[in-house]
């Protein structure tokens, strides 16, 4: 493809990918990955480039840009090459007119960054939200070692605090590895210990999805006792039972819920649970740095709906965990209202229950629970609380 031609890919892609973000379609990955797969004369060069191309306009403008055109002019403007590639080609894009719309350079949507401003992030940790993500993974131990795998992929590097995490040199293929590690950021994996699950407990992952925090905890658990495996959503759910048996779980009980009627399907394990976790259903802003476009389709009354079904989650979730046992609220978000005062929230609607103290191997103490940040933890953002339940 001409320097022109990949521009021309990247406006298309983008026009996609804005109009998914208003219309609650397919990521930008999805969508990235479809047009190529009709589009057989792109080499893999070709394709790295105008991913890189769509990938970097979406980082540079903080609210949804009116075209895809109008967010490549914006990086054109600090780029020669590119403003040069608007050559008006037989398969490249017209020559950039004068006073031409071009999108608004930024972090995140307005309404966004005043409520992290809220939150006592500042600018600098807004900016790290949507900067490249490293490749982490987490080592399967119930089927191989850290070693066994720092020998097979080289320039492995061990993660401080967390044993069985690597992080890996981005664009490492791990496809061969499917079972013996799982790609999960080290925030990630850093809630999951949060849990504290050890071998014969009963646990339930209320919002299970496709079981990344499952393997984690069975990992943990030595593959002994029950994880009850819960979600809403089949085709996440059904993603869980491969994944399983490839890693060489057999205590995970995938559990399909009804949305509004989780207890209904949970009754058998009624104050029955050493520890409920609720990896909740989020605005996922701490995962920016891996669905950048995900800023572009949070709306404030999606928001608010995702705080109210996190609020119902904490009521479903306290009345599975048995005397004395704990309550693990997580959200992939650093906005406190899906956080702290979730849990502060809940605390003041449950004064029996108190938060438990959390020593994470990173992290800073936001309300009564741990936040995580990119910039100050190099983790994915996180909001993690351990609630025990009165004996
Ligand atoms: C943050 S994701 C979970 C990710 C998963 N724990 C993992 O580690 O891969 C949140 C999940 O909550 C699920 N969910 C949404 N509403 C729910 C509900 N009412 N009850 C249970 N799960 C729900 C979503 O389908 C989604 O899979």
């Amino acid at each position: 493809m001409t320097p022109g031609a990949r521009v021309q890919a990247a406006i298309e892609l983008l026009d996609q990918i804005i109009a998914a973000a208003h219309e609650g379609g397919a990521a930008a990955d999805t969508i990235v990955q479809r047009y190529f797969a009709t589009r057989r004369y792109a080499g893999s060069k070709d394709r790295r480039a105008v991913r890189e191309l769509v990938f970097a306009a979406i980082r540079a403008c903080g609210e949804a840009p009116a075209t895809g055109r109008a967010a490549l002019l914006l990086l054109a403007r600090d780029d020669n090459a590119l403003a040069a590639a608007f050559d008006g080609s037989a398969h490249g894009p017209a020559p950039i007119a004068e006073d031409e719309p071009v999108a608004v350079a930024g972090s995140a949507p307005a309404w966004l960054v005043e409520r992290m401003h809220a939150a006592d992030l500042n600018d600098t940790e807004i900016a790290a939200l949507i900067a490249r993500a490293p490749l982490d993974v987490r080592v399967n131990r119930l089927v191989t070692t850290v070693e066994a795998i720092e020998a097979e992929i080289p320039g492995a590097a061990h993660i401080e605090g967390l044993p069985d995490a690597l992080r890996l040199p981005a664009g490492s293929d791990v496809a061969p590895f499917a079972g013996r590690i799982e790609v999960q950021d080290a925030g990630s994996q850093i809630v999951s210990a949060a849990a504290r699950a050890e071998p014969g407990m009963t646990v339930i992952d209320l919002c299970a999805g496709a079981g990344g925090k499952t393997l984690a905890l069975a990992a943990a658990m030595q593959n002994t006792g029950r994880i009850i495996a819960a979600d809403t959503d089949r085709a996440r759910l059904g993603k869980l039972k491969p994944r399983a048996d490839a890693a060489e779980v057999t205590i995970a009980e995938p559990v399909l819920l009804d949305p509004g009627r989780e207890f209904e399907a949970l009754t058998e394990w009624r104050g029955a649970a050493d520890v409920v976790l609720i990896d909740a259903p989020c605005s996922g802003t701490g995962t920016w740095r891996r669905n950048p476009e995900a800023r572009w389709r949070l709306t404030p009354d999606r928001l608010a709906r995702l705080v109210e079904t996190q609020r119902r989650l904490l009521q479903v979730g306290a009345g599975l965990v048995k005397p004395d046992g704990a309550l693990v609220y997580v959200v992939c978000s650093l906005l406190d209202e899906e956080g702290a005062e979730q849990v502060d929230a809940f605390r003041a609607r449950h004064p029996r229950w108190h938060a438990a103290p959390l020593v994470l191997p990173a992290g800073r103490a936001r309300g009564a629970g741990v936040r995580l940040t990119p910039a100050h933890d190099d983790t994915d953002g996180f909001f993690v609380a351990r609630l025990s339940a009165p004996c």
